[in-house]
């Protein structure tokens, strides 16, 4: 579905994180087939060959680049690249993410420093080193990649849920702090998507409800799981002029999943915990 005017994105350069898989790759592909020079960064080079193979397979003009977004002197490294490369960055997307199921009592502080050092701290380092370039040349956007709404709680995924509320700060203060710059910063949260990533960190050691994504499908009013497409979508127009007056918003795209639970489900909702039974109440 083409939604957008060709070439919206012609001459501009859109770094993203993580953009060699899932959702990331999703949205390198969207902002390449409109017109943008796109650089996919992330650790593992034989799946940022294959990326790029795929990409230019599609006539996209893909760069890639080795970077662990944990790693400050890396990610600055990588930014000098892309602007003696290409001149600017005109857009950012922090997409990069770690995540597994690992309940809160057993989970390890190094389990939770791993999420929260890609996802919250990767944000930062990518943001810090893109941002002076953007205000030298007059303005950018930043995209960060959130979840859907993660102040509401993810059992199961604390690390997670703390990094990308994080994020979430992040994305407003900047707002605030670089909107005299003309940087938009927004965020945009993907609902449950079934990339092999997403999979993974949902479902595998879960002992209680294995298809948790066939539960997600039946709470999402729309009926169905998002696709990568359908958040690459959404990337295209947050990133756009068309949204040249939007900066510090999360934008769900979820088919409604977040909206809250109608009394009348509760019973049924398994991520719902069970109600106690009072202590002595016979
Ligand atoms: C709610 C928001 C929705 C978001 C959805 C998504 O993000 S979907 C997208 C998701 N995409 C991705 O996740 C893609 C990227 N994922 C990855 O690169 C890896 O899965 C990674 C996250 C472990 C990072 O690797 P690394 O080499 O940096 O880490 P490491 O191997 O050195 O381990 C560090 C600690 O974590 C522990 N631990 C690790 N795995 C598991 C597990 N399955 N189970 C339990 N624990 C696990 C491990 O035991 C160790 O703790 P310990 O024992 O020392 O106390
Ligand atoms: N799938 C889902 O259900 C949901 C996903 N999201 C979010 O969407 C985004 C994409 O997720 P999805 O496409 O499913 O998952 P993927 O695992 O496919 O994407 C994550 C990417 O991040 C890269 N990455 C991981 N760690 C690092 C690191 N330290 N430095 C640089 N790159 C790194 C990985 O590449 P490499 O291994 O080469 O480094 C990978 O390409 C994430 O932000 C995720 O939190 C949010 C809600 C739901």
């Amino acid at each position: 579905m083409r939604c957008f005017a060709e070439g919206l994105y012609n001459s501009r350069t859109v770094v993203i994180t993580g953009g060699a898989t899932g959702i990331g790759f999703a949205m390198a592909r969207a902002f390449g087939s409109y017109g943008a020079q796109v650089v996919i960064v992330s650790r593992k080079e034989e799946r940022l060959a294959a990326a790029e193979r795929r990409l230019r397979g599609l006539g996209v003009e893909a760069e890639t680049m080795v970077c662990d977004v944990r790693d400050e002197a890396q990610v600055k490294r990588v930014v000098e690249q892309v602007v003696d490369r290409f001149a600017a960055v005109d857009v950012l997307v922090n997409n990069a993410a770690a995540n597994f199921w690992s309940p809160a009592e057993s989970m390890s502080a190094r389990s939770f420093r791993t999420v929260v050092e890609v996802d919250l701290y990767g944000t930062f380092h990518c943001a810090r080193a893109v941002v002076p370039h953007m205000i030298d040349q007059g303005g950018g956007c930043i995209l960060n990649v959130t979840t859907t709404d993660p102040h509401r709680g993810f059992p199961g995924f604390a690390h997670a849920a703390a990094a990308k509320s994080g994020v979430l700060g992040l994305t407003t203060t900047w707002a605030r702090e670089w909107g005299h710059h003309g940087i938009r910063v927004n965020s945009i949260g993907p609902g449950p998507t079934p990339t092999e990533a997403g999979l993974n960190g949902m479902t595998v050691g879960r002992p209680d409800h294995p298809p948790s994504f066939e539960i997600q499908m039946r709470r999402t009013p729309l009926g169905r799981l998002a696709t990568p497409d359908d958040t690459a979508s959404a990337a295209l127009f947050l990133c756009s002029d068309a949204a040249s007056f939007i900066t510090g918003v999360n934008l769900s795209v979820d088919g409604g999943i977040s909206l809250p639970v109608p009394s009348g489900d509760l019973q049924s909702d398994p991520f719902i915990a069970s109600p106690r039974t009072p202590q002595g109440d016979d």
